[in-house]
């Protein structure tokens, strides 16, 4: 479905939004309540990741389609290795099968793990053939996904003697590894990580327990983007957030201050406010604790004519899309004077945008969310925009209440 978004006359912006549960959190969650039944989940996500890694999780079928989630891919390799007597290929979409999982499933491999690759080496699919696990140490580089770690640590507690971690090379997406072990602690399951090592102590059962997720930090980004290019005194008010997040995004307050954005936390919700016009210096910021706020970062910084210069961005190749090439290609029609390279971003400042331009979105649910805020500025068209639930089920509905007037085409 393409859609254009017309563009929004009335810039002065006071809405409330509810969001649905972290899919990071969730989709960890739902694997360490497959391991321990006493655990129930509130606020879960409603994504597609997070619908398929309850599926795959549910079913008892040898063949499991992922679709395009990465956490679902990566997080239940670990889980069907250590499903004894049990044989799983584990599959997802097209682009799934091009996103390396190669580190992974060595790591695996050198505990004891039977794992094969049912096409090309190094990708999915991979037959698993689920086996007991008792070694417990094991060395992995943590420098292209921290999702091989994650996946490692939610088993760990699981394995007779626990699990010894040793990173190697520059650790990306941190806060997704603390996010792992925080959500470990929370339950029961003790960790500590210093320096390059990692530790999970073993565990059988848990205390029965409900855990809450908080709403998903990576969609609050659209609603900065939104509130940077509005008006003056425009709010919207998100729910449920609070200020002590597992999730690294939320870093995302501290950045949208250069846009004149505050944040103010409130009883379960956050409320952003436009309280002043976007600094006119570049920004310049390192994201690789943050590669899924990129998009939406990039896009604010070309709306509202200031320059950026963006590093740490080296996953962003091997996510749903090629992320430094689609932004690249899809800004550069709308009339930006963008460069990249396998990890920088740099975007000069741009006085006129062009208007009624399709934007691809390349089986991205980021690609399509991240420029809707243009519609701000001028009116904007979005190709194939259902690739928003990978995340986000009522993406197109929130921009309406906001007075985006959306016409299907
Ligand atoms: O662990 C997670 O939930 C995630 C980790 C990040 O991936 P990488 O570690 O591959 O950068 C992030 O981009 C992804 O959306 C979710
Ligand atoms: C990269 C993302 O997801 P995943 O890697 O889990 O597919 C994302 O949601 O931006």
């Amino acid at each position: 479905m393409d859609i254009l978004l017309n563009v929004l006359e009335e810039k002065k912006i006071d809405q409330k939004i509810t969001i649905s549960g972290s899919k990071s959190e969730s989709n960890r969650l739902l694997i360490l309540q497959n391991l321990f039944p006493e655990l129930s989940i509130e606020n879960l996500s409603d994504s597609d990741d997070s619908v398929h890694m309850q599926h795959a999780l549910s079913t008892d079928d040898e063949l499991v389609n992922i679709g395009h989630a990465g956490t679902a891919m990566r997080f239940l390799t670990s889980y069907f290795s250590v499903a004894k007597g049990r044989e799983t290929v584990l599959t997802g979409s097209d682009r799934m099968q091009n996103r390396p999982i190669e580190i992974l499933v060595n790591a695996l491999r050198d505990l004891g793990a039977n794992i094969s690759y049912e096409a090309k080496e190094g990708y999915p699919p991979i037959r698993i053939k689920g086996t007991e696990i008792t070694t417990d140490k094991v060395q992995i580089n943590g420098n292209v996904s921290s999702q091989y770690i994650s996946s490692l640590l939610l088993i760990a507690c699981k394995l007779e003697n626990g699990l010894e971690i040793e990173l190697t090379g520059k650790i990306t997406s941190i806060p997704y590894i603390k996010m792992t072990l925080s959500l470990l602690s929370q339950i029961g399951i003790e960790s500590n990580f210093e320096g390059n090592i990692i530790k999970v102590y073993p565990k059988k059962s848990i205390e029965k327990q409900t855990i809450v997720v908080e709403s998903d930090w990576s969609s609050a980004s659209y609603f900065y983007s939104i509130v940077a290019l509005a008006e003056i005194g425009s709010e919207i008010q998100l729910s449920a957030y609070k200020k002590e997040s597992l999730q690294g995004d939320s870093c995302l307050a501290e950045i949208y201050k250069h846009f004149g954005v505050t944040t103010t936390f409130g009883d379960n919700f956050i409320t952003l406010k436009k309280e002043t016009e976007t600094q006119k210096e570049a920004l310049v910021i390192n994201l690789k604790n943050a590669p899924d706020i990129a998009q939406t970062i990039v896009v604010t910084c070309f709306a509202e004519s200031i320059s950026c210069s963006l590093s740490g961005l080296h996953t962003l190749k091997i996510k749903e899309t090629d992320r430094l090439v689609a932004l690249h290609d899809e800004l550069s029609k709308l009339g930006a004077n963008i460069a990249v390279t396998n990890e920088t971003l740099e975007l000069d400042i741009t006085s006129r945008i062009h208007k009624n331009i399709a934007i691809k979105t390349y089986n991205d649910h980021r690609m399509a969310m991240a420029f809707a805020p243009l519609a701000l500025r001028v009116p904007i068209q979005i190709n194939n925009a259902e690739v928003v639930t990978k995340s986000y089920q009522k993406f197109w509905e929130d921009m309406q209440q906001l007075g985006i007037k959306i016409d299907e085409l």
